[in-house]
């Protein structure tokens, strides 16, 4: 079992190439089992295992699994939804010579392993299995997911059982798939953690990653405030938002940061307050990103600012909140400034429309569409450019309080204004930034406390 900060995130069908161009698929089943073995061998500290296997390779892992444990002298027993029927899993359940029960009304263990569906569940589970599995992972005080839990769509994150009982560790196989980033699926996943198969990094080399901490330099002895990245905001209707977008600048490590508009003088004293008497005032050749959307208003003077920033293409820009509501998407494949849209999912309806597939699939066709890094916002965050995709699957849900998205604007818009990466790393590090200072503010903090919180997380790294 090893982290999984950074790996690889694939589909199903990307899975099964890289399987068959690794070419030993009984190699890869004997390490999969072996590795589920091995952990559960781990964590039961001598209680009974009972491996439930289904008839796929999902089962098969479950019968190698069940062969180790026998083999290591563990107290272990298996039961089935069905006869095995890929090759496969014939072959690993001719190796297990111990009993096989019907799963209706087997007896439940402490240490229950669900082997049943992994990547090939292709509908919803009916009552006859999906009623004796819940009953069994309920019973068991420990209930361990091989690859995922039953039930679990793996491209789209979906539950395909009511009712989706919760495990304590689900051990994905040789990747990450969709579904162990994305919710529902992830909230009844527990702990999650990698069991390697040796498949080759090209081979899973796909197009979406898990983030990793960013690595973000201290500035330079010879720094000054303005090469650290100088960061604009343009002022609205509301401007305690554009103030909290001003201050987590700061703190995730911006040397300047100017409110253009009217503030008033609230706030930190370190943020700058200039007026915004027309757009030429952010002309200024110093601006690394202008940050425009938060507290803005939707009225014509909003809409204008957002047009003519658009329209000049001087500085790149990061567009959040009412900005994306007044955004043309059609305005922007042809700017050579970078852009980052961070929108929520109903910002994302307003300028995407529904879309289709999961949250990594709409964020990843509305960067192709546009040209724009887009960051959606959610549970779990997608930071999507035309080429690649990074999750970060969230973690505390107390983000959930307002003004916490105008301080992920402000530390994203310090990234790219301190040239921390390309556009989307430089997204992706804002993003990494706010979910610690997240993290680390615990439980029913204010978006205030989130932007104070940002200057010890920038130094933890
Ligand atoms: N991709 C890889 O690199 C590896 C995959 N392995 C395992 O193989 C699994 C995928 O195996 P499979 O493709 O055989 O798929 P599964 O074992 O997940 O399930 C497929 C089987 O379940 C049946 N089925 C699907 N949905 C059902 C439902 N709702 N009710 C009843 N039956 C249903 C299908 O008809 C088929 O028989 C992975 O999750 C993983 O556990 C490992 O063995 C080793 C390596
Ligand atoms: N349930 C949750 N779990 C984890 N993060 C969340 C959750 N809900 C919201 N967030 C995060 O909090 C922030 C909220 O942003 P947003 O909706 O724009 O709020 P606001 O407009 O009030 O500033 C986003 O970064 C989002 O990813
Ligand atoms: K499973």
């Amino acid at each position: 079992m090893i982290a999984i900060e950074g790996g690889p995130v694939v589909t199903a069908a990307a899975m099964r190439a890289a399987e068959q161009a690794h070419g030993d698929l009984t190699g890869l089943m004997e390490r999969a089992g072996r590795g589920v073995g091995e952990a559960v061998r781990r964590l039961a500290a001598g209680a009974e295992v009972l491996v439930l296997c289904g008839p796929g390779n999902n089962g098969g892992d479950g019968y190698v699994a069940a062969t180790y444990l026998r083999d290591m002298g563990h107290r272990v027993r298996v039961a089935c939804t069905d006869v095995p029927r890929s090759d496969l899993a014939k072959a690993a359940a001719a190796r297990w010579t111990g009993p096989v029960e019907p799963l209706a009304d087997v007896r439940s263990a402490a240490i229950l392993v669900d082997a049943v569906f992994g990547t090939g569940l292709s509908r919803p589970l009916d009552a006859t299995i999906a009623d004796p599995l819940r009953r069994l992972v309920e019973a068991a005080s420990l209930a361990v997911a091989v690859d995922l839990p039953s039930g679990v769509a793996t491209d789209s994150g979906a539950l395909l059982v009511e009712d989706a009982p919760g495990y304590a560790l689900t051990l994905a196989l040789g990747a990450l798939k969709p579904a162990h980033v994305l919710q529902p699926a992830m909230r009844t996943m527990g702990a999650i953690r990698l069991v390697p198969l040796g498949l080759s990094a090209h081979d899973l080399s796909g197009a979406v990653a898990m983030i990793a901490p960013p690595r973000l330099a201290a500035p330079d002895p010879d720094s000054h405030k303005y090469s650290r990245g100088m960061v604009a905001i343009v002022v609205g209707q509301m401007a305690g938002a554009a103030r909290l977008s001003a201050e987590a600048a700061l703190r995730s490590g911006a040397g300047y940061a100017a409110l253009y508009g009217d503030a008033s003088e609230l706030g930190p004293a370190a943020i700058v307050h200039r007026p915004l008497a027309d757009m030429a005032s952010l002309d200024d050749p110093r601006i690394g990103a202008i940050v425009i959307g938060p507290g803005l208003g939707r009225d014509e003077a909003a809409r204008a600012r957002l047009a003519t920033l658009i329209a000049a293409d001087r500085h790149p820009l990061v567009v959040d909140g009412d900005a994306l509501h007044l955004l043309d998407p059609a305005t922007l494949p042809d700017r050579d400034c970078p852009v980052i849209l961070t929108p929520h999912a109903g910002e994302f309806k307003a300028v995407f429309g529904e879309g289709s597939g999961s949250v990594i699939d709409r964020a990843r066709d509305a960067a192709r569409a546009t040209g724009a890094v887009v960051v959606f916002k959610g549970a779990t965050t997608v930071i999507a450019n035309r080429h690649r995709a990074i999750v970060h699957p969230g973690g505390n849900s107390w983000l959930s309080t307002a003004g916490t998205g105008d301080v992920l604007t402000g530390a994203i818009a310090a990234m790219l204004a301190g040239e921390h990466g390309t556009p989307i790393e430089a997204a992706a590090a804002g993003v990494w930034l706010h979910a610690e200072a997240g993290r680390r503010c615990g439980t029913s903090f204010i978006a205030d406390d989130l932007a104070t919180a940002l200057t010890l997380t920038r130094a933890s790294l």
